[in-house]
């Protein structure tokens, strides 16, 4: 499907808000007024600065946390109707949490992955079947199955928590931080293989991110939080173009974005628009090949 085409309405969340606690006399918003859509293979970022309400909103997409108030459909139906199957919205829209790692505890790597389909009322067969599937498309290979969790490496340990919700064949997938604390190559390994399951799988990908190089090469469409509320939703591109009101916000843009700007404040004919190492590259590149603007510097 091209970025262009009509794309399906996934999920739609309107005006949620949500209060950690109305003990104090203080009410605080963790999530304000916030709405938002999901589109069928949509790939969306979430980014904000430490506390700004990234992990509490995508608790919502799943039902693990009830908004105070608001509205969430998941294909039409109001998830908080009455009878609503909530168990069943948790395996569509598969959240995996910070350091997942850290949830891993079956015996070894396949019965681990099993656990999901298995609570989905599959039996042994169909559950390892499932979950030779997930491990195979985040590239966890057979000898691994019977490794325990603990042996892997940080990278594989994502994976492998990957494959456990991939396993119940969501179709949201919402990854809270999945690179936090691995090294660069393995950040990329995650991220390249997540950007191209949400192809091969026809999922939507929910990204909550630090890092903006990583929102800007990866997603279709960013929100940006900030005290809880939503102050952006755009292409990254539209919205890196407002770097100096990301900065009043604790954020930046990419730093390419910046290298860009005094570039051209020395008078190489770049676009505005460049947010990425390779774009970067592509139109320094061009210009050195047409020799465009080079000479006057
Ligand atoms: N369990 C909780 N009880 C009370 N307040 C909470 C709880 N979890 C989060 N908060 C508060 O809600 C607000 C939003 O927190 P949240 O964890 O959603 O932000 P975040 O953007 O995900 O932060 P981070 O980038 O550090 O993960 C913060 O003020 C936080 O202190």
């Amino acid at each position: 499907m091209t970025k262009d085409a009509k794309k399906d309405i996934i999920m739609r969340a309107e005006k949620l808000n949500y209060i950690y606690s109305r003990d104090t006399a203080f009410e605080h918003y963790a999530v304000k007024d916030v709405s938002f859509d999901i589109k069928n293979e949509e790939f969306i970022g979430i980014i904000g600065h430490t506390g700004s309400g990234k992990s509490t909103l995508i608790q919502h997409m799943n039902g693990l946390i009830k908004a105070t108030s608001g509205k969430i459909f998941f294909h039409d139906t109001d998830i908080y109707s009455e009878g609503y199957d909530m168990k069943k919205l948790r395996q569509k829209v598969g959240l995996v949490f910070q350091y997942p790692e850290h949830q891993l505890f079956e015996i070894d790597v396949l019965t681990d992955v099993c656990f999901g389909p298995k609570n989905q009322g599959l039996d042994d067969e169909q559950a390892k079947e499932r979950a030779r599937y997930a491990l195979s498309i985040v590239d966890i290979p057979e000898n691994f199955y019977k490794k325990s969790p603990f042996e892997l490496s940080g990278g594989q340990k994502r994976r492998v928590a990957i494959a456990g919700v991939l396993a119940m064949k969501p179709e949201i997938l919402v990854l809270d931080e999945p690179t936090a604390g691995l090294d660069p190559r393995g950040r990329d390994e995650i991220l390249d293989k997540v950007s191209q399951l949400r192809e091969s799988e026809h999922m939507s990908v929910v990204l909550v991110s630090h890092s903006m190089e990583d929102v800007a090469k990866y997603v279709d469409r960013l929100m940006v939080m900030s005290d809880g509320r939503k102050v952006f939703d755009d292409t990254p591109k539209v919205i890196f173009r407002h770097y100096k009101e990301l900065e009043k916000i604790g954020l930046s843009a990419p730093q390419i974005t910046y290298i860009i700007k005094r570039l051209r404040e020395e008078g190489l004919d770049l676009d505005e628009g460049i947010t990425t190492i390779e774009e970067a590259r592509e139109a320094i590149l061009g210009l050195l090949k047409n020799n465009k603007g080079l000479d006057d510097i």
